[in-house]
This record gives C-alpha cells, sequence and structure tokens, in this order.
C-alpha cells in the first residue's frame, strides 16, 4: 500500500529526504529505548552513580529523537499534501476525458467521493498513520535485534512476538476490509441514488412518491446501515485477537528474562531494565492495534482511487501540439463511420459526412435515429469502434484535447450551465476573451433582455444547471458560448428548439453572420434550416439513407420527400379544444 501511495508523489528529492528521516527517527527511538536497559541497570545496582552517562546519553537521544521527529513530521505532511494534489489532478484529469457514455451515475459518485473524501484521507491517513507507524515498526525491528544481541533467546520470543503480532494484525485488518469493502459499495449505491434522487425530484413530486423503505433511496440507506453495523461490529474481534497476542508476546518475553535470572545470565535489576524494555518494545503494537481501522479506511480510498484511475479514457496523443491540416481536406469528414453505446446495439452504420468551411450541413430524421450521437462522434465525446472522423484532414484522435476543444463549437441539447454569473458561463468557450467581447457574445445571443431583468444583470449567478433561466434563455447563453469561439467547425443540435420564432430568427442571423469563415453542421427539425443547408442528410435506423440538397431529394420523392411533406402539414395544425385543427401558418420558421 504505502509503494502505491508513495506512486503519486512525484518529487523524488522529498521522498529521499522522507525515507532518511524514517530511518533516522527510527533508529533514535531504538536507541532511547535500548538505553534504558543499561540505565535502569545501574540505577539498580549497588553503584547507582554508574547510570550518569547513561543518563547522559538518555538526554541526547531524547534531544535527537524531538529534532528528527520534527522534521520527520514535516516531511510526512509534505507528502501528505502532495498525495492530496496528485489525487485531485489525477482523478480529475482522468474525469474530463472520459468517453460522455462512460460518465456514468456510478463513476460520477465515485469521482465525487475521491474528490471530497478519498484525497483527504489519503493525506490524513499518510501524515498522521503510516508515517508515525512506519517509524515505529522500523523501531521495534531494531529494538528486537537489541534484545537478541543481550541474549538470542529473549531475540528469538521477541521475533515470535513479531510474527504473532502480524498475523494478528493482519487478521484484523482482513476482517475489517471486508466490511469496509461492503460499506463502500452501500454508501457508493447510495450516493447514486442520491443524484438520482435530486436530478428525478420534480418527476418524483409530480408521481407523488414518497422516500420510503420500498424506494431505491429508502432501500440504499437500509443496506448502508447494515454495513455499518457490520463495520462497526468486525473491529471487536480484530482488537480481541490483538490483545490477547500481545498479552502472550509479553508474557513470553518475561518468562524468558526470569528463567534467565535463575541461571545466572542476568541480575535482578538486568531482569526489571529488560521488562521495562519489552513493554515498550510492544508498545508500538498496541498503538498499529488502535490505528488498524483507519489504517483500512486509508486503504480503502486508495483502492477506490486506483479503480477510478483504471478507467480507459479517450486515448489521447502524446504531444500537446495538434496534427497540422492537410491542405484542402474538409473541416470535418466522417469516413465509414460505425458506433455503437457501451453494450447497446449499433447506433450508426457506415456513416459518411463532409463538412467544409462555409457550407451547412442538416442532419434530419425521425426520432431515435442516430442524429445527435452522429454529433457526438464529430465533437468526440465518444470514439467510433469503427471508420475515422478527420478535423482538417487529420485523425480527431491525433488532437490533445485542449486543441481540439477550440476547433469544435457545439451548441447541444442538454445545456448545461455553472453555477457562476453569466459573463462568466459564456466566457467558459474562449477564458483570454474580453468582457466586451463576452457582452458582444451575449448581445447576438440575444441575452441582452434577459440581463435587464436580472438582478446584477451580466453579473448575476445562473443557479447550479443554470436552475434561474429558462430552456430557451439557457439555449441563448450555449449560443453565446458557440459565438464567442467562433471555432471554424459548428455543431447545432436543436440550438433554439425552445425559443419563440421571433428570436430563433434572430439567433439563425447571428449563427450564419460568418458562416462562410467555417462548417456548420446542424440536427433540424425546423424545415426553415433543413431547406437552407447545403445538404441534406436523411438518417434512419443508424444510416444514411438519402443525401442531397433540398430540391434533389425533394425531387426524388424518396423517404426525406415524405419526412418534409409530413412536417409541412404538421407544422399548420394546431391543438385546439376539439382536437386538430387546421391553421394558416407558415410552414417556414
Ligand atoms: N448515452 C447513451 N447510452 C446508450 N444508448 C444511448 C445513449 N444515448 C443515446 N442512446 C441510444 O442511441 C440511439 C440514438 O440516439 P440519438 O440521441 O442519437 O438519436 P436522435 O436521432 O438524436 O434522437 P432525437 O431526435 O429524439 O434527439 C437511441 O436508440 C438511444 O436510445
Amino acid at each position: 500500500m504505502i509503494g502505491t501511495l508513495l506512486r503519486f508523489v512525484d518529487d523524488r528529492a522529498l521522498l529521499r529526504r522522507f525515507r532518511l528521516l524514517m530511518a533516522a527517527s527510527a533508529a533514535v527511538r531504538a536507541a532511547t529505548v535500548l538505553t534504558l536497559f543499561p540505565l535502569l541497570r545501574e540505577l539498580l545496582s549497588d553503584e547507582p552513580s554508574g547510570a550518569w552517562p547513561w543518563i547522559g546519553l538518555l538526554a541526547v537521544l531524547v534531544l535527537a529523537s524531538w529534532v528528527v521527529d520534527v522534521r520527520y513530521a514535516r516531511a510526512s505532511f509534505a507528502i501528505g499534501f502532495m498525495l492530496l494534489r496528485s489525487v485531485e489532478q489525477r482523478v480529475l484529469h482522468r474525469f474530463e476525458r472520459l468517453a460522455i457514455p462512460d460518465v456514468t451515475p456510478a463513476i460520477a459518485s465515485a469521482t465525487q467521493r475521491a474528490l471530497t473524501a478519498a484525497g483527504q484521507e489519503l493525506c490524513s491517513g499518510f501524515a498522521y498513520v503510516i508515517a508515525p507507524l512506519l517509524a515505529t515498526l522500523v523501531a521495534t525491528v531494531l529494538i528486537g535485534i537489541g534484545l537478541a544481541v543481550v541474549s538470542p533467546w529473549l531475540g528469538l520470543v521477541a521475533l515470535v512476538s513479531l510474527v504473532a503480532l502480524s498475523l494478528a494484525m493482519a487478521v484484523s485488518g482482513t476482517l475489517i476490509r471486508r466490511a469496509e469493502g461492503a460499506y463502500d459499495a452501500a454508501s457508493s449505491d447510495v450516493g447514486e441514488r442520491i443524484v438520482e434522487f435530486a436530478q428525478a425530484q420534480r418527476a418524483l413530486r409530480a408521481s407523488g412518491r414518497p422516500v420510503d423503505e420500498d424506494s431505491a433511496l429508502g432501500r440504499a440507506l437500509g443496506r448502508q446501515r447494515r454495513a455499518t453495523r457490520r463495520l462497526l461490529g468486525m473491529a471487536l474481534p480484530g482488537t480481541l485477537l490483538f490483545a490477547l497476542a500481545g498479552q502472550a508476546a509479553l508474557a513470553g518475553l518475561a518468562v524468558v528474562a526470569i528463567a534467565l535470572s535463575r541461571d545466572g545470565s542476568l541480575s535482578g535489576p538486568e531482569v526489571v531494565a529488560l521488562v521495562v524494555v519489552s513493554v515498550r518494545f510492544l508498545e508500538p503494537f498496541f498503538t498499529a492495534a488502535g490505528l488498524s481501522a483507519t489504517l483500512e479506511v486509508t486503504r480503502g480510498s486508495l483502492q477506490r482511487v486506483e479503480q477510478l484511475l483504471a478507467t480507459s479514457p479517450l486515448p489521447e496523443p502524446a504531444g500537446e501540439e495538434a496534427p497540422a491540416a492537410v491542405p484542402g481536406a474538409p473541416t470535418l469528414e466522417l469516413r465509414a463511420v460505425d458506433f455503437a453505446y457501451p453494450s447497446g446495439p449499433p447506433v450508426l452504420r457506415g456513416i459518411d459526412l463532409v463538412a467544409q468551411r462555409g457550407r451547412t450541413v442538416a442532419v434530419v430524421g425521425p426520432s431515435g435515429s442516430g442524429k445527435s450521437t452522429l454529433l457526438s462522434l464529430a465533437a468526440r465525446l465518444v470514439d467510433p469502434q469503427a471508420g475515422e472522423v478527420l478535423l482538417d484532414g487529420a485523425p480527431a484522435r491525433a488532437y490533445p484535447l485542449e486543441a481540439l476543444s477550440a476547433r469544435v463549437g457545439a451548441v447541444l441539447q442538454d445545456v448545461y450551465l455553472l453555477d457562476a454569473p453569466l459573463l462568466e458561463n459564456i466566457r467558459l468557450a474562449r477564458p483570454e476573451a474580453s468582457d466586451d467581447e463576452v457582452r458582444a457574445a451575449g448581445a447576438a445571443a440575444q441575452l441582452e433582455e434577459v440581463v435587464e431583468r436580472l438582478p446584477d444583470g451580466w453579473r448575476t449567478r445562473v443557479g447550479e444547471g443554470g436552475a434561474l433561466l429558462s430552456g430557451g434563455e439557457r439555449q441563448r447563453v450555449s449560443i453565446a458560448r458557440a459565438l464567442l469561439k467562433r471555432a471554424p467547425l459548428l455543431l447545432l443540435d436543436e440550438a433554439t428548439s425552445a425559443v419563440d420564432a421571433l428570436t430563433e430568427r434572430a439567433l439563425v442571423d447571428a449563427l450564419q453572420a460568418d458562416a462562410a469563415e467555417r462548417a456548420t453542421v446542424v440536427v433540424a427539425h425546423r424545415l426553415g434550416t433543413i431547406a437552407d443547408a447545403d445538404e441534406i442528410l436523411f438518417v434512419d435506423g443508424g444510416t444514411v439513407v438519402e443525401r442531397g440538397t433540398h430540391a434533389e431529394l425533394l425531387a426524388a420523392d424518396g423517404r426525406f420527400a415524405a419526412y418534409w411533406r409530413q412536417r409541412e402539414s404538421a407544422a399548420s395544425w394546431t391543438l385546439s379544444g376539439d382536437g386538430p385543427a387546421r391553421v394558416g401558418a407558415s410552414a417556414r420558421c
């Protein structure tokens, strides 16, 4: 465990200092305890004044121990904090690079635990438990060697005691570990259910379902309660076993000391001194017994962090440079792409798509046909199982994440805003943008009238997930981000579905303002957007069943033409109390 923990620490010099100080601390502690033997022997002899030199040595050792231990504690804390930072950085780095379908509630909950608890547990576990325990255990071994010098028999009993106590510690650790594992699984489950419970509040309240023992959260809490009881119960047998082994070891050392006194090998004062040294020899084990539960918590935290880091991220190139663009290559190209979500059926098969600078490709098709998934592939939120996604002629996989993100602006279906000021939410797209640039993008995305209503204008915090804004207002923020980014590839997935027709017109104008500078791929339901596209891909059942311009596809009178007629007809219908009634609405939005 210690080796694994220290792999998180990159500072070699600090590690070297830590090891040296640990060895020094153990040596000084062992010397302090062993000095008690001659000191007590002299003190209890007929000539107590012979103890003075040993008292002097003890004073020097106590002072040295204080100096070394302070430095050792500082090095331990430095390593503990480095562990904390390293765990945070690695967990976040991995999380950011997971394919979106891999960001499951279980991974989200494990990441949350790693960032809120595991890092701190590893930090304090190392500084307060592992480091002191390490020095103490090494000191114990050194004291055992010292006892062997006094008498091989004592050394043998010390060795047997060490083995017995280590076994007791291992058994106690295993029991606690098992219970800890079950507790951890139960508490992760509670974490997932709580996230689900929070997200599903509207639906749960609408259905009037209370949280009781039969609900998913109620059952998860029940499992956590049982696991807690078991965890607390499991600490007991280990502690008892440990106490038993400790008493037996002490008795063994005392018996040998008395036997040595009876055969004349040791004097009375030496026996007393040995008993004192033996007690000090066993002391660290009792300390360790008290700390074994904390040790197991640290071990459990480490395991969880390691499991999280073992999830495979989207592959990334080693360097930070974006690959060179191939002259004349389209901004985006999908070649014979196949895709399926983890352990799901194929969602896209043999998709070819070319989006050139200055042109718009509309992806059209029935619900569930794979349109949003196609955009996720273009934005490299997922990787295809077969075929290739190319940006400027280079594989998307060859782009480092930051370089890729700079090339793609996206307004996707699920707009998520951070609980931060509106200005900062837009600035996410281009952190170096000035306030004026951010405001200009916001104004083009029709946010000015929203800002006027907000209490602190552009600096109003929008609440978690953008809760203070409506769906249409959140979409406008997402469009403002895309406008601010000015990326060469723009992906729009029903970007204006939640805004009124007037605002939509203005947003479409803003998005088209410099359309000549970039390639646009748009998943569209609105007829105007579809008709204006340079190419339309009609997708059904995960394949492109028709492609061409609007006029070509209507002339072909195939699947798209039927879809178009149906949509046109639907656009002119509205619901009234007596059922659908035709009104004179325009088919173009
Ligand atoms: N994260 C996911 N995990 C597993 N399956 C998914 C996931 N997201 C989508 N799917 C499945 O992939 C298929 C295509 O979904 P997608 O969202 O791409 O369709 P769509 O054409 O955009 O639909 P809509 O027009 O309703 O938004 C659907 O069958 C859907 O159930």
